[in-house]
């Protein structure tokens, strides 16, 4: 359609009615915003004026007063903030209203209704919407309907008719550049033309052009659990970001961004997903990541090995001798026969008996042996250990309380005799004091059968390793389970826990109830499923069990060969069946048709992927002597990547020592970033990155560093480099010294 067609023109005076409409309500809301701004500074000059500075000696009166004062402000706060939320989308509602029109009659009526989508509703003062939200129930004929029947359910029900047009445009600064019909799907010209873009930001809304399949998924509401595969670029970290929205639309009375949460694999992640919701013109949900509340959870104990510093170890240190124990060690730790040996051996450990004694106090029996092993095996069985166990001893401080009393009464009697005390309160506290240290004994007891002592219990697992396969009469290897029992001692005596320990730790912890569960999170979003582990599943399971869960991967980007889900049955056992589902999604987004193609081949299981045809140059081989020449070929092509206009380059290595090696090369003669931990922020432009931490990111120029000398030479680092190579847009070159990696063959 062009400009001086008729129906053009009656868009452009439509755009303009709207604009004016929102303009209005800017208005509105900006004078509401002094408003209360103005009232705010009110307030604090009347704290001033009225309170003054506040002192208890002032009395009670004061302090309530000064408290509704505070409570006043706060809900000032809020609405300023909410205030300043709606100005912000106004703001980009006035450059781009909306991207989408469909006509819909519905059934026994007779005309047409109009529909715009956008990002947020529009309605006038006669209730009439100009503009629908794009989450709302009838924007979903937009993403899944084509010209004829339609329909779409929304809370009355299912609502059926006919779509008689479905309308696309692109509207900038207010203005329209471009709009077209469209009969089908969504994935002609405009997908195209967003794909092909150069990328210099961070992850952008892909709210104009959702796939069906990815509608689908967004919108779901029907399972509890959701576990959502799909190929690399597919969209679902994208699919999991609008979804959130979704939900805090359809929600919107019951459920905030403080109740979701997103596990993402890394930092540097999360900064880069970070824009998604405040451009759909929500807050940020909780942003986290495993390691992160695995550490805060376990404290500072332990000196606790990062996630990277595993990555270096497995990649990089193959030669030296402990390699093959530390990797049967992980492997084995990952596998669902220890997640089932680890649950049982909690259940032994809230049932072992902790060898009570009688309690005496100066020849009285507090409590017997016989009592308190009635309470903790009888009474509270159902509660978690660490619960039970401080019942235990709230129990034994409650008994102890009389003759706590009695004795200091005693005691100060006799330190009046003395004569040493005029004042009453240092009397009843030095009588306190020594009635304490005659108790002594009495609280060492307490704290030896109600200490939860975490790697005592960790090692009380390895030291009877054996006992608990044949008490669950699993077949074992003997030699392999020693040699895991042995590595584990010997790591533990040394003070040294390695990532798969600390998450055996934590799920105790959990288990055992020293970590309180929430309710308060009632959406989690875990990305990147494929890395974690069916133990970590079981975690994520026990903290936030009345959840729901969207849980996204792509079983062919495991960057981690020997810590991983490896299947999803493995953890269908852990929810359950009736309200969860897998959605399959087969279309690729992100690449072009031939570093797609190429991508594809490095797996050896081929996988359906239909791939959105845009087609680009052929990635690239090139071999060299030795590493300084690829330094200086990588060099020249950031160079000549850059002049062509491409505005993200990343240099993709095997190993955070390699990240260092090019970036000490390049810091001197580029403009280029290193990331070296996995808590780094995200920059965009040209960038060093070692391939496990750049999952789930994207550049328009991928620059593999060094697939020869033995780099990606094993069947387990397969997933590692097609995950790297995945990363592109638009350009792949891959870089290799001496002899290249047979995986590319
Ligand atoms: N429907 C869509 N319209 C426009 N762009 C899309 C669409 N779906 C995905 N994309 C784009 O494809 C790219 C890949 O998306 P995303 O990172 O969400 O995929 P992913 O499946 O999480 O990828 P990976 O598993 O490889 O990390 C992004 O640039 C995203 O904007």
């Amino acid at each position: 359609m062009n400009r001086d067609d008729f129906e053009w023109k009656i868009e452009e005076e439509w755009l303009k009615d709207v604009l004016v409409e929102i303009h209005k309500q800017y208005d509105k809301n900006r004078d509401f915003k002094e408003k209360i701004k103005e009232d705010a500074i009110r307030t604090q000059k009347e704290l001033w004026d009225e309170i003054g500075s506040v002192s208890i000696a002032n009395g009670l009166d004061q302090i309530a007063d000064f408290m509704q004062f505070i409570s006043f402000m706060k809900t000032q706060k809020i609405s300023h903030e909410s205030t300043r939320r709606l100005q912000e989308k106004y703001e980009r509602m006035l450059s781009s209203p909306y991207f989408g029109r469909i006509d819909f009659i519905e059934k026994e009526d007779s005309k047409a209704e109009k529909c715009y989508i956008g990002i947020s509703n529009l309605i006038n003062d006669n209730i009439d919407f100009l503009i629908y939200d794009w989450r709302a129930p009838l924007s979903s004929m937009f993403y899944d309907c084509e010209i004829g029947e339609a329909g779409y359910t929304c809370p009355e029900g299912i609502i059926e008719g006919e779509l008689t047009l479905k309308r696309q445009y692109k509207i900038n600064n207010g203005k329209i550049e471009y709009m077209f019909d469209s009969n089908l799907k969504i994935d002609d010209e405009i997908l195209q033309n967003i794909l092909s873009k150069s990328t210099d930001s961070k992850m952008k809304t892909i709210v104009t052009t959702i796939q069906r399949e990815q509608n689908r998924v967004i919108r779901d509401e029907e399972y509890k659990i959701l576990i959502v595969q799909g190929p690399a670029g597919s969209g679902k970290t994208s699919i999991a970001l609008h979804r959130i929205a979704y939900l805090l639309y359809r929600y919107r009375e019951k459920i905030t961004p403080q109740n979701i949460v997103i596990f993402s694999p890394n930092e540097i992640f999360n900064d880069y997903i970070s824009n998604v919701l405040p451009e759909l013109g929500e807050d940020n949900m909780y942003q986290t990541t495993f390691k992160e509340y695995m550490h805060k959870a376990l404290g500072n104990e332990f000196s606790k090995e990062d996630y990277c510093e595993m990555m270096e170890y497995i990649l990089d240190v193959k030669e030296t001798p402990n390699y093959q124990n530390r990797i049967d060690n992980i492997r084995y730790k990952s596998t669902v026969e220890f997640m089932n040996i680890l649950k049982y051996y909690v259940l032994y450990a809230e049932r072992k008996n902790r060898d009570f004694r009688d309690i005496f106090f100066r020849g009285q029996l507090i409590v017997s042996a016989d009592a308190l092993e009635e309470l903790f095996f009888q009474e509270d069985i159902k509660l978690p250990l660490k619960r039970r166990l401080k019942k235990i001893k709230n129990r034994i401080f409650f008994l102890m309380e009389p003759y706590k009393k009695h004795r200091s009464e005693e005691i100060m009697e006799e330190l009046k005799g003395t004569g040493n005390y005029i004042n009453h309160v240092e009397l009843l506290r030095d009588s306190i004091t020594l009635v304490n240290e005659e108790m002594a004994d009495i609280y060492n007891e307490i704290n030896r059968i109600t200490e939860l002592n975490l790697e005592n219990i960790y090692r009380d697992l390895f030291e009877n390793l054996e006992f608990f396969y044949r008490s669950l009469n699993i077949e074992y290897a003997e030699d392999k389970i020693e040699k895991i029992r042995r590595y584990t001692l010997e790591n533990l005596n040394a003070n040294r826990l390695y990532y798969e320990d600390q998450i055996i730790l934590l799920y105790l912890k959990i288990a055992l109830g020293d970590i309180p569960k929430t309710s308060e999170i009632k959406y989690v979003i875990i990305d990147e499923a494929q890395d974690y582990t069916p133990l970590q599943y079981e975690i994520f399971y026990q903290l936030f069990e009345s959840a729901n869960m969207t849980i996204l991967g792509d079983l062919n980007q495991s960057i981690n060969p020997f810590m991983n889900v490896e299947n999803y049955n493995n953890i269908s056992h852990i929810f359950s069946q009736s309200n969860t589902c897998i959605m399959n999604l087969t279309k690729s987004y992100r690449s072009t048709k031939e570093i797609t193609e190429f991508s594809r081949k490095l797996l050896n299981n081929e996988i359906i992927d239909e791939g959105i045809q845009r087609s680009g140059e052929r990635p690239l081989f090139l071999g060299f002597p030795d590493e300084e020449a690829i330094k200086e070929r990588i060099l020249e092509d950031i160079r000549t990547y850059k002049d062509k206009g491409y505005k993200s380059i990343g240099i993709i290595t095997r190993t955070i020592k390699e990240t260092s090696e090019v970036y000490n090369f390049l810091k001197e003669k580029i403009h280029i970033k290193a990331i070296r931990k996995d808590d780094d922020g995200y920059v965009s432009d040209t960038l060093v990155i070692p391939a496990y931490l750049a999952k789930g990111l994207e550049f328009d120029v991928v620059l593999i560093y060094n697939v020869g000398n033995g780099n990606y030479y094993c069947e387990e680092e397969r997933l590692l480099l097609y995950t790297a190579c995945t990363r592109a847009l638009h350009i792949l070159c891959i870089y290799y010294s001496g002899e290249c990696t047979p995986l590319l063959n």
